[in-house]
């Protein structure tokens, strides 16, 4: 049963929202942040809270949730016209919010949304869990048992490859292999970081060390403690971040932001990147000492073009995993173009491909009209990009239903479910 934690100050509120809500979910409440952050040990799913409250503010609440119960969502309450506060808690992390006096029919509609999006990220968090690299060519199997040797030692690992060919997964694939397999494995996407926020992020930062940092926050690499911190994209980390990288990896030893103490990192450090660091190293965009602090072990990832062998087995892999049962033929011909494409994508194009393909297949399905199928082919065309290839589709759609209503486009947009609007400037762009 989904847990409810209402924070509100106001008792008659608090009393009718607990009213309103216990019929569906299991609900508990607090008249204060401070009484709330008691019930943060029963892992409320969602918050309901209050902006104005006395003492600890909801604003400065979100932060305190973020910290202690990352999975929650909260939806703010806020008085009327105060978008400005409940757009800063939508920044600060808050699901959505309410506005005051309460509409309950939008209150359950946001409840049910947060319920899905938990729902949803479960699902994600749990599908992750069943780890799998597929690929049977030679070439990819030699790539794994130079990272399974790897693994054993706790050696700092840089792996290389195109993008999108597979080097989180083998980044994952050489934690699991190691004796920290049961810590976490911590990604750290270095470009995805802003820079003025990388340091408290991998470091974290102590209470008071910035306005706003009104607890202490454990930074990443504590958060991986035993485990493995897997900095991808290493190649766009700015110079000056490099050297606290650098100092890190060299020392173990690190400190808070605003921290006084040196904290020691027990952690095994793994680095990727599609480009080509030791060319950076010359042109003086890549420390040297970095670079050679974290290239004494590389693993090289093949591009997917380099082993067309794998095309068929990662296919079925992910058609098994995305289909639902529904079947999905694939001929021999379509086969053999595929594995003759370029694939500057790797391993993520044809994952995203065999997706479009199911997602389009579905959306036939469920309005029950097979015939489609026969008159929707893909033809499949090594030049062709991804975007080319959802145009075709449009089109052909769009043509099946013009015909199928024999032109009359209201009950065309009424059929597809599409704004008319929008349907008539897709029916001019593709000249029908
Ligand atoms: N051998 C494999 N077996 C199963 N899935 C794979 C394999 N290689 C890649 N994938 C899947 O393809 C996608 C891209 O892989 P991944 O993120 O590891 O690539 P990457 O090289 O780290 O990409 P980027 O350079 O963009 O960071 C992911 O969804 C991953 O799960």
């Amino acid at each position: 049963m989904t847990r409810v934690l209402i924070v509100e100050d106001r008792e008659s509120l608090r009393e009718m929202l607990r009213d309103f809500l216990s019929e569906r979910y299991y609900v508990f409440d607090a008249e204060s942040a401070e009484e709330a952050e008691k019930h943060l040990l029963h892992y409320p799913d969602i918050i309901l809270c209050d902006l104005k409250l006395p003492g600890i503010s909801g604003i400065e609440f979100i932060d305190i949730v973020k910290e202690r119960c990352p999975e929650s969502e909260i939806i703010i309450m806020t008085a009327f016209g105060d978008i400005p506060t409940a757009v800063e808690a939508m920044r600060k992390g808050a699901f959505d919010f309410i506005p005051k006096p309460l509409d309950l029919n939008l209150l359950a509609v946001l409840i049910e949304k947060a319920e899905k999006t938990i729902a949803l990220k479960r699902k994600i968090d749990n599908g992750e869990k069943k780890f799998e690299v597929i690929g049977e060519s030679p070439i990819f199997k030699n790539t794994l048992s130079i990272a399974k040797r790897y693994a054993d030692e706790d050696i700092p690992v840089l792996i290389l490859g195109e993008s999108g060919s597979g080097k989180e997964i083998i980044a994952r694939y050489i934690h699991l292999n190691s004796k920290r397999k049961d810590r976490m494995f911590v990604p750290i996407n270095s470009s995805a970081i802003p820079a003025s926020l990388f340091e408290s992020e991998i470091f974290g930062y102590s209470k008071g060390a910035f306005t706003g940092a009104i607890n202490s926050k454990k930074g990443l690499i504590e958060v991986a403690e035993g485990g493995t911190v897997f900095f991808d994209e290493i190649g766009d980390l700015p110079l000056n971040l490099q050297a606290k990288i650098l100092r890190l990896i060299e020392s173990g030893e690190y400190q808070r932001v605003g921290g006084e103490r040196f904290l020691k990192a027990n952690v095994r450090f793994l680095f990727a990147t599609n480009k080509d660091i030791k060319e950076m190293v010359n042109n003086g965009t890549f420390r040297e000492d970095l670079y050679h602090r974290i290239s004494a072990f590389t693993v090289k990832v093949p591009p997917l073009r380099e082993r067309p062998e794998d095309i068929p087995l990662l296919l079925n892999y992910f058609l098994e995993k995305s289909q639902k049962g529904k079947s999905l033929k694939i001929d021999k011909k379509t086969l053999e173009t595929l594995k003759k494409m370029e694939w500057r994508g790797n391993v993520r194009e044809l994952k995203n491909l065999v997706e479009k393909w199911v997602i389009f297949g579905e959306v036939f399905f469920d309005r029950g009209i097979s015939e489609i199928d026969d008159n929707i082919r893909i033809n499949l065309d090594p030049d062709k990009t991804f975007r080319k290839y959802q145009e075709d589709f449009e089109k052909k759609i769009l043509e099946f239903y013009l015909k199928k209503h024999k032109g009359n486009k209201l009950a065309m947009a009424k059929e597809l479910d599409m704004n008319y609007k929008t349907l008539l400037s897709k029916l001019a762009k593709y000249g029908l």
